[in-house]
């Protein structure tokens, strides 16, 4: 497949502070590509760089085949950016404000714009500068999609929005995915990535320290469980499940004739349902993965031990 976006020891420093500290990846086309990372540790920077609004200090970047430094006006026309903070000055309305966009940003379908504005449901006619910060963001986005570029480079798409406009950008996404374009987008919040990214990037103090595929992420990912089961003694059930790899917290919740056990359990799922099959359940309990904990752990773990 072909790759749309790339990075190879990226650094870039301002002034004598280095930020990014040799950031590799790859984004497949026709993928959503997500990054995730505490405050400060390089996104808007990364992003940044693929735009040539900054530039490294060294390595190599690849947009769309093309070195964005030597990329100009027509590399511009087949990405739409949303800024991670819009400046929008001045008396101009939404319209306004977007059809001098559509003349940088080149052709857009005609009935386009109002589309996207009635999905997100912002009003165009007012001036740009009275608009509430969630409006804001919505005008950004239609401005990034309108053009339906191949390559969408979005920073915290979804800040200040309220959850059903959310939910409606997630459908833009999927439809942008569907169409074939290439998505890159950052996020604080791992939820967002996770439903609506195909990879995601954790980025940590200017190094990207994990690369996994959400799926990948969801079977790495810690599980809490619970289970009842009858005519077992505790003992025998917590030998069984102590035998269980990635099993950890094993917690006695109830011990009368049966046992109620707490677990959470790191790890493949397989191993752990055939040491139950021994037992006999009267109830389990296997909750959703918690990517959120297995991404903390990761922002927090020594940086050699991040795989
Ligand atoms: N123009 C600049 N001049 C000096 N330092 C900068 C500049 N832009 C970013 N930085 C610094 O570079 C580091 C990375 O910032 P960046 O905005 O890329 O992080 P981020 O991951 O996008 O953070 P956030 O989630 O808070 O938006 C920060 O320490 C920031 O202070």
């Amino acid at each position: 497949m072909d790759i749309a976006v790339s990075a190879r020891s990226l650094t870039k420093s301002f002034g004598r502070r280095e930020v990014l500290h040799g950031v590799d990846f790859e984004v497949q086309a026709g993928s959503v590509f997500g990054v995730i990372g505490p405050n400060g540790a390089g996104k808007t920077t990364t992003m940044r760089c693929l735009l040539d609004i900054i530039r490294p200090n060294g390595g190599e970047v690849r947009v769309l085949s093309q070195d964005p430094r030597a990329g100009g006006p027509d590399l511009r026309r087949r990405i739409g950016y949303l800024p991670g903070e819009l400046f929008l000055e001045g008396r101009v309305t939404g319209r306004k404000l977007l059809s001098h966009y559509e003349a940088v940003s080149g052709p857009v379908p005609p009935g386009r714009i109002d589309e996207l504005a009635e999905r997100l449901d912002l009003d165009l006619d007012r001036h740009t500068r009275k608009l509430s910060k969630g409006n804001k963001q919505k005008l950004g986005l239609v401005q990034a999609f309108m053009h339906q570029p191949e390559l969408l480079v979005l920073d915290e798409p979804t800040s200040g929005l309220d959850p059903l406009i959310q939910q409606e950008f997630h459908a833009m996404l999927r439809e942008a995915r569907h169409n074939g374009q290439t998505i890159f987008l950052s996020s604080h919040v791992l939820s967002e990535i996770q439903q609506t990214a195909d990879t995601v990037a954790i980025l940590r103090d200017g190094r990207i320290i994990a690369v996994e595929s959400v799926t990948g992420l969801r079977e790495s990912a810690v599980r809490h469980l619970r289970f009842t089961a009858s005519h077992a003694a505790a003992s025998d059930a917590v030998a069984l499940l102590t035998a269980v790899p990635g099993i950890g917290n094993i917690e006695v919740l109830e011990s009368n004739g049966g046992v109620t056990l707490s677990a959470v359990l790191e790890g493949a799922i397989q191993p752990l349902l055939h040491a139950l099959g021994r037992l006999e359940l009267t109830d389990l309990v296997l909750e959703e993965p918690d990517l959120e904990e297995s991404v903390l752990k990761m922002y927090a773990m020594p940086r050699k031990e991040v795989r």
